[in-house]
């Protein structure tokens, strides 16, 4: 479980970024939390001081009931529990070849090579990019170079990944595939946050939020009762999902997904019946 206690954070003293924030991450069973809020609102500046790369002002953070300490060995440990995959791939890649690159932290973990030979397979099996296991990155598209990025934390088994913007640059299909690798992850015990600007990506993904505006946070909760907040979301210059919309504008039912409302018989009963009253 992840606490953070009343943290606030600045980059220059004259400028708070992050006020008096405080979660209890994984207290309850929500497997994927996403963060949502205005450009600017201090999303990235919170991941940062998740993983220890910033150090709150004031106010902390305990990891499993540990406080966060900040030597190097500490980040270290502190590794193994929280991964981060920047939004920008290229901020993570630091190898040419992308089986080395996928191998980089499990060297520095001094892991036998057979084990991190192992490791380095089955994240490239779960990412799908098996194939491009010795190819050179820079011929890689940015969809592939994200997978590889996330491959890249994935070897470290931690418990907590941290995803922020994962569907940025990335075409619909490779959007799907993001959700579907996403809901695979969790199946398997993985513990995930997401920071994102894709509202329809994250209602499905996600389910629990916190929103946060100017570095505060301002509503959290299941995401039913988020996303049907209206005024909060327009507050937020955050848009409101497809699926709520459908439901508060056609009033059927709150589906979670899309493949639950293309499932939902009694929906293609509506629509064979609209059909047949235009005819
Ligand atoms: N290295 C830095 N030095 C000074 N200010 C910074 C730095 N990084 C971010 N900021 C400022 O901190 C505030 C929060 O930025 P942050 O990137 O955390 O927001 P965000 O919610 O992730 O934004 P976005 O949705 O645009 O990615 C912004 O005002 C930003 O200008």
């Amino acid at each position: 479980m992840i606490e953070i206690q009343h943290i606030n954070f600045s980059y220059e003293t004259s400028k708070p970024i992050l006020k008096n924030i405080s979660m209890n991450l994984g207290k309850t069973n929500e497997n994927v939390i996403g963060i949502i809020g205005p450009n600017g609102s201090g999303k990235s500046t919170l991941f940062l001081n998740l993983v220890g790369m910033l150090k709150p002002t004031s106010g902390r953070i305990l990891v499993d009931g540990q406080e966060i300490k900040y030597r190097k060995q500490d980040l270290n440990r502190l590794r193994k529990k929280i991964g981060i995959v920047f939004q920008n791939s290229d901020q993570q890649i630091f190898y040419s070849i992308v089986k080395d690159d996928v191998a980089f932290a499990l060297h520095n973990l001094r892991l036998p090579q057979e084990e991190i030979n192992l490791r380095v397979n089955d994240a490239l099996k779960k990412l799908d990019i098996l194939q491009i296991r010795d190819k050179p990155i820079q011929y890689l598209s940015g969809g592939q170079k994200k997978r590889v990025a996330i491959a890249g934390i994935l070897v470290l088994h931690s418990e907590w990944l941290l995803l922020d913007e994962p569907t940025a640059g990335l075409d619909p299909d490779g959007q799907r595939r993001m959700a579907a690798l996403i809901c695979q992850l969790t199946k398997n015990g993985q513990k995930i946050i997401i920071s994102s600007h894709n509202m329809d990506f994250m209602y499905e993904v996600c389910d629990y939020f916190y929103i946060l505006k100017k570095g505060q946070l301002i509503k959290s909760g299941r995401k039913e009762s988020v996303f049907l907040d209206e005024q909060t979301l327009w507050d937020c210059k955050l848009n409101q999902p497809w699926l709520v919309k459908l439901h508060e504008k056609l009033n059927l039912p709150l589906y979670p997904s899309e493949s639950a409302l293309l499932t939902d018989l009694k929906v293609k009963e509506q629509l064979a019946k609209i059909s047949r009253e235009k005819e």
